[in-house]
């Protein structure tokens, strides 16, 4: 796949992507999260880098949103779908969505579309998927009680590579193996030429390491599972919550995360807690031992009165014997059970059932006194224990990931499965917050029949359900404040969506597929030549442009003097019409408009049923072929009605002319 083809992705973008395992694969998917582990690779760049690949895929080049407002109205769809969103990951996934010509990318999201729709949106499904997020690579893990060695230069370069993990050692020969196998728990040896040998200390020959990461490495799998055990609990959750298919048995995997540590070691093994307990014990156990030996024996001699011929002593001095002998001929048993209480309680403290003969030799059976521990039977006992505890949690690390293995893949599937879930659950609450429809593709403009904007300043309970039908260029008239702006914003809004693929908030709406949206938003005041010269320069490009475009105008009378802008107003339109565009221009002089247009241009009117209490009552469906009538006729009307006065009747007849 030729990632610089992608709109949007440059030399060295694409040399990041190819970083990725799965980069095409990620591209076609969508898979932001994916997408958002290459190196350098923000989920914001991640998400532009899906939509271009989506693009690419349907050969759809050419930009739908042509004006700041069509992006903003862009952007507000998307920030409605965003705040149903739980995870970063659907935020951002939500953002793969494009208002698009293309026909097929449409179809493609509605088909998405149809299936979230039919979702439930559970509060416990929401609350499981909050814990959810991409996979982490766990990352900084350092092993030191195991090595791999080699004596082959090009073996040892693959092994470095392959296992940072790990410390790679050179050697020349079995003599270097066996001294590592001093230093280390466990040796792998690499060479084939190393199988056979008689070395003491663990030392395996895996001449293939990398297609056994498992049993040379397998803290890697168990960081891995460590590191993402609160996202696979939640996603599992999630997956029943959801009533979801699993890719794999999810009691398995509490099962094997239960049995995980937070740092990667297995928990719950009474042995490996036993032998941890005495390994670290030894030498506190073996000073309180020679302690019990002492008091004890201590206590006895206190207790006793030698009695010792005078020919015993002189032969015992004689011979420059110690005082030792004596206790030997003496107190030969007490020293025994001395000595046997200080063995039984090391025995007992490390609970060294299985080790038993080791602690016998920490206290030498010749009396003496002191009873003092044997140094080297201390260390003997010490390493043997150390030995121990490393090979069970070696052999309980090993078991772990094998049962682990089987579920490295699917786990990658019951996230990301999670993850779309929350997609689709944004899309189908969205759907439902505003009682959406999916639109028909048929015909020519716009149709919306009882549409309901999400954008406005009320609550979307309190918005009047507004239809409309665009076919062809037309002139929305109306009083102030009626709903002008926001009526072209909800036919915006819902093009914008129906091209995104999405549902759009209305109870039913039939469209055209558009090539692209101009949105002009109301200027502020007038413009200053400069600025007008540029404005109409827009439209000059505007009207000569191709495709079908649906063309949507905010009173653009404000940009200059009233007398000057119907002209140039009426001219715009003419040529749109000849394009055979679909356009509204919102317009407060459309009937000014009306009569420069050289051609019989549809006027609709926002009307306002009456004043109550000073308040606009207002019909918010434009009326088709009505030019509505203005706030201040409205007012006059009303006070040509109330008062009997001549000089409200004759401004009124001025609106009748
Ligand atoms: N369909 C609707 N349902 C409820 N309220 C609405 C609706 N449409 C508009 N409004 C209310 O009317 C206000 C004015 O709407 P809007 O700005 O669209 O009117 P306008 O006709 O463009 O006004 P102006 O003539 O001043 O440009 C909105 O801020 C909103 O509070």
């Amino acid at each position: 796949m030729d990632l610089e083809a992608i709109p949007g992705v440059g030399a060295k973008t694409a040399e990041r992507l190819a970083a990725l395992d799965d980069a095409e694969r990620a591209l076609t998917d969508g898979d932001v999260a994916a997408l958002a582990r290459a190196p350098g690779i923000t989920e914001g760049q991640a998400a532009r880098i899906a939509r271009g690949a989506i693009r690419e895929r349907h050969g759809d080049t050419s930009r739908f949103l042509r004006t700041d407002r069509a992006r903003e109205l862009y952007d507000d769809a998307l920030a409605l779908l965003q705040e149903r969103a739980v995870t970063d990951y659907a935020k951002r996934r939500v953002e793969t969505f494009y208002p698009s010509a293309s026909a097929d990318r449409i179809e493609e999201v509605r088909a998405f579309v149809t299936e979230a729709m039919a979702r439930d949106a559970d509060p416990t499904v929401v609350e499981a998927l909050s814990g959810v997020a991409p996979l982490a690579d766990p990352g900084g893990l350092r092993v030191r009680e195991r090595c791999l060695a080699t004596s082959e230069a090009e073996t040892y370069a693959r092994a470095e590579r392959a296992f940072p993990e790990l410390s790679v050692e050179l050697v020349e020969d079995t003599q270097d193996l066996a001294e590592l196998a001093r230093g280390y728990a466990t040796v792998v040896a690499l060479d084939e030429s190393f199988a056979g040998l008689d070395l003491p200390g663990d030392v395996r020959v895996v001449p293939d390491p990398e297609a056994r990461v498992d049993e040379v490495l397998p803290e890697r799998l168990l960081a891995f599972f460590a590191e993402n055990r609160a996202r696979l609990l939640a996603a599992a959750d999630a997956h029943e919550a959801a009533d979801l298919d699993a890719p794999c048995d999810l009691d398995a995997l509490r099962d094997g995360l239960d049995r995980l540590d937070a740092d990667g070691t297995v928990k719950g093994d009474a042995e490996l807690g036993r032998l941890q307990d005495a390994a670290a014990d030894v030498d506190a156990a073996v000073s309180t031992g020679e302690s019990v030996a002492n008091d004890r024996l201590r206590e006895v001699i206190q207790a006793r009165d030698v009695t010792i011929e005078g020919a015993d002593l002189l032969s015992l001095v004689e011979q420059g014997a110690r005082v030792d002998t004596l206790l030997d001929r003496e107190l030969a048993d007490e020293f025994d059970e001395a000595v046997a209480a200080a063995r039984e309680h090391v025995v007992d403290a490390l609970r060294l059932d299985d080790h038993a003969d080791l602690a016998e030799g920490v206290f030498r059976d010749d009396p003496h006194f002191p009873v003092e521990r044997d140094e080297a039977a201390v260390s003997r006992l010490q390493s043997e224990l150390d030995a121990a505890r490393d090979r069970r949690a070696a052999r309980l690390k090993a078991d772990l990931a094998s049962d682990l293995n089987a579920l490295r893949d699917p786990v990658e599937a019951l996230v990301s499965a999670a993850l779309e879930l929350d997609v689709e659950l944004a899309v189908a609450r969205f759907a439902r917050d505003f009682e959406c429809v999916l639109p028909t593709f048929e015909g020519r403009g716009v149709d919306l029949e009882g549409g309901r904007s999400p954008l406005l300043d009320v609550e979307f309970a309190e918005v009047d359900p507004v239809d409309y039908r665009v076919e062809g260029v037309a002139l929305l008239s109306g009083v102030n404040s009626g709903g002008k702006t926001s009526t072209i914003d909800l036919v915006g809004l819902t093009v914008v969506l129906a091209q995104m693929g999405l549902p759009v908030p209305a109870e039913r709406v039939r469209l055209e597929r558009f090539d692209a949206l101009h949105y002009q938003a109301k200027s502020q005041g007038t413009l200053d030549a400069g600025a007008f010269e540029s404005t109409l320069r827009e439209f000059g490009g505007l009207v000569t442009d191709e495709g079908n475009r649906l063309v949507l105008v905010d009173e653009l009378e404000s940009i200059t003097e009233p007398g000057a802008s119907a002209k140039i107003i009426a001219g715009i339109l003419e040529s749109l019409d000849e394009q055979g565009a679909t356009a509204v221009f919102v317009s407060h002089l459309a009937g000014e408009i009306r009569e420069a247009t050289g051609f019989d241009v549809q006027v609709d009117g926002i009307e306002a049923v009456g004043l109550v209490d000073g308040e606009l009552q207002v019909n918010r469906s434009p009326v088709k072929g009505r030019l509505a009538r203005s706030t201040p006729e409205l007012i006059v009307e009303k006070l040509a009605t109330a008062e009997d006065d001549a000089f409200y009747d004759r401004l009124l007849g001025k609106f009748a002319e």
